[in-house]
């Protein structure tokens, strides 16, 4: 069974990863991590809902225009959008989320364009841009386009802002591989925003393939395994699927912890009353975050002594461990910081 990690254990193992991080300070550079435990959407045509994001402590908050705001809706969603980002951008260091992103409608729903008109016009752009049913990687360029056009070359190209996509069709999830690729192609080549995380839009993607939903999610399981091998064999966080059944949250619990086991990084919520489980099954144990601190402090001695690969523990250890390592000890530091 899972050990959660005890509150005092829990401090003694931040202030131990910090230090030890710290110490390494070459080596944090080549990961800037961002946990995204938990994704929340909030629907951008809800100002009520949008006026409590400051104070909201998912991981991720998603300022949604795409299927959580209604056809008739996506104008006014899009100038409250506009004005929030501004608005929480400005006074970003008190937001409580690591991330503030804005999901735009895809590139064929054909709304998209008015989409980034309309959000070229805040004068911050969001951690993320975010968007959903990538089929191909033909999209991606489209994506760009648009965004170059909207924005100008230069706030596109020369930022921080981190791309997020979904993947919701049958197309797509055939396709994962060479659409992650170009994506981080993409950026290489030109400095558009860095892809970092893939979400897996399991709603869309049962109604592609024509599959009924049942209580045991059987008819994902394939999906959500082959998402999860795409993503990390391109070091990708893995976001898995929303669960709807708000009332349930033994069922919310079971899924997430699931989740964690199969190896995403963390879940779609669409409830505050979903953030604090999530968040607590993707947490590492407190058996991982000491693996991961005792094998940075392992590395970083060895590096000093010019050996890369060495043995820890009984396994051999080598970059792709140690930047597995450095993710965990960097998400336990910041919850750490946030908390
Ligand atoms: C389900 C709904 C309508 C129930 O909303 P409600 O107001 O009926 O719920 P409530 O329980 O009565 O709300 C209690 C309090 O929580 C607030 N609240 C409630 N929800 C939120 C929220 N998200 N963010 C911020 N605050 C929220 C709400 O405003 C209220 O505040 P109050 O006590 O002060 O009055 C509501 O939770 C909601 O709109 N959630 C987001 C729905 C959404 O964006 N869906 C699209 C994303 S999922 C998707 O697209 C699929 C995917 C991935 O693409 C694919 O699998 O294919
Ligand atoms: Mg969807």
């Amino acid at each position: 069974m899972r050990s959660t990690i005890a509150v005092d254990g829990f401090r003694k193992l931040t202030a131990m990863s910090r230090a030890t991080v710290s110490q390494f300070a070459g080596v944090r550079d080549l990961v800037k991590y961002v946990p995204r435990r938990a994704l929340l959407y909030i629907p951008g045509s809800n100002q009520k809902m949008l006026d409590k994001v400051p104070n909201i402590k998912a991981d991720c908050v998603v300022l949604e225009l795409e299927d959580g705001v209604a056809m008739t809706s996506k104008h006014l969603a899009r100038q409250q959008v506009v004005k929030s980002v501004d608005r929480l951008m400005t006074n970003r260091h008190d937001l409580k989320c690591f991330e503030l992103g804005i999901r735009v409608n895809s590139v064929s729903s054909g709304l998209i364009e008015e989409d980034v008109t309309e959000l070229s016009k805040a004068e911050h752009l969001p951690n993320a841009f975010m968007v959903p049913k990538v089929d191909s990687s033909e999209e991606l360029a489209a994506v760009f386009d648009v965004f170059r056009r909207h924005y100008g070359a230069k706030r596109v190209m020369d930022t921080n802002t981190r791309l997020v996509i979904w993947i919701e069709s049958a197309r797509g999830m055939l396709d994962m591989p060479r659409i992650l690729a170009s994506a981080l192609n993409l950026h290489k080549n030109s400095g558009f925003f860095k892809l970092d995380a893939v979400v897996f839009g399991s709603d869309d993607y049962c109604a592609d393939i024509g599959a009924q939903r049942s209580a045991d999610g059987n008819e994902l399981v394939w999906a959500r395994q082959r998402f999860v091998a795409c993503c990390k064999a391109f070091q990708l966080q893995a976001i898995d699927a929303v669960f709807i059944d708000l009332k349930d949250m033994g069922g919310l619990k079971k899924y997430s912890e699931e989740g964690h086991r199969w190896g995403f990084t963390g879940k779609q919520v669409i409830h505050p009353s979903q953030v604090e489980i999530v968040q607590n099954a993707f947490m590492p144990t407190a058996e991982k975050v000491e693996w991961a601190t005792e094998l940075v402090h392992a590395f970083s001695q060895h590096e000093s002594q010019g050996k890369g690969a060495f043995q820890f523990r009984g396994q051999m250890i080598d970059r792709p461990l140690l930047l597995q390592a450095l993710n965990i000890v960097q998400m336990v530091e910041r919850v750490g910081q946030q908390s």
